[in-house]
């Protein structure tokens, strides 16, 4: 019998489906991987925003998480939404114990600037979240919140690697899909920058500005988490990660009337 890689998500609910839990399991069955999750709070979000959000008890993620820990196993493990210091904490605290690789997506604010993390638990990410990461995938703001560096061009992802790789992560993978000037000074295309602090590996892919762009962060971490369960090296499975998610992006959809979802089924559908 085959069995599957095993992948945990500890993420929040995302009502329109195209970002947090519910992008991440949605990722790693595309990717041929058994997804599980632990709900961190429930948001009801659409197209258009954030309308509301509710944060479950630390003691319900506790439970959750030795629910599947314990039993099932994991080989990888993903974070994206975490909502307060509390559970910052909390989930740091759970996955100090844990052996798989960790991919930390520090969830910041959603595509429309609505706040997915107190400000107050900023001190908590830094200090205990971020050490427990095997990569750390921020977006720009995330970086500019985290570390105070400002991303305006392309080289200056170097500077905010290693501010990111000063918390204690082992690798930081910089996603610079907010950055429009390319090195140019012109348009660029989509690039992140992957570092150990000694390895560097510049992931580029065309930009798509097809505005259904809804769970990009989200799917790459998944995706990320996805690939390092399978084995592999982590520069392999963030190569591997950035062509999933480019492809998704790419055949990303009109929903809603405001940013639609990427499509998770774009392997399947044949869209790309
Ligand atoms: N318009 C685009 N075209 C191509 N790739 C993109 C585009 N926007 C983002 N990406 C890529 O998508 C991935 C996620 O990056 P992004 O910076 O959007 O993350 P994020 O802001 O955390 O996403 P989210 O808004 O879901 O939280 C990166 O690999 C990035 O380069
Ligand atoms: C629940 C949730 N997690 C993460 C994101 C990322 O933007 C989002 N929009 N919603």
């Amino acid at each position: 019998m085959h069995i599957p890689p095993r992948v945990l998500t500890v993420a929040g609910s995302d009502s329109g489906g195209g970002a947090g839990i519910q992008a991440d399991l949605k990722t790693m069955l595309a990717l041929g991987t058994h997804g599980m999750s632990v709900l961190t709070a429930v948001t009801a979000q659409n197209s258009l925003g954030v309308q509301g959000a509710w944060e479950l008890p630390a003691e319900a993620v506790r439970a959750q998480f030795r629910s599947v820990v314990d039993d099932i196993g994991v080989q990888a493990v993903k974070t994206g939404m975490l909502s307060s210091a509390e559970l910052v904490e909390t989930v740091a605290e759970l996955l100090a114990g844990v052996r798989a690789p960790v991919v930390i997506d520090p969830v910041g604010v959603s595509k429309h600037g609505d706040a997915l993390l107190a400000a107050s638990a900023l001190d908590a990410v830094r200090t205990v979240l971020l050490p427990t990461a095997t990569v750390a995938t921020p977006n720009l703001d995330e970086v500019a919140q985290l570390t105070g560096v400002r991303v305006e061009e392309e080289a200056d992802m170097r500077r905010a690697a290693a501010a990111i790789l000063d918390f204690g992560p082992r690798w930081a993978l910089i996603k610079g899909g907010h950055l429009t000037a390319g090195p140019a000074g012109g348009e660029g295309g989509a690039v992140d920058l992957l570092t150990d602090g000694t390895e560097e590996h510049w992931l580029r892919a065309p930009r798509h500005d097809n505005r259904h762009t809804h769970g990009t962060g989200c799917t790459l971490a998944s995706a990320l988490a996805a690939q390092l369960a399978k084995g592999g090296t982590v520069p392999q499975a963030a190569a591997a990660a950035k062509d999933y998610v480019t492809g998704a992006l790419a055949a990303g959809f009109r929903l809603g009337a405001g940013i639609g979802p990427v499509d998770h089924g774009w392997r399947w559908r044949g869209t790309h």
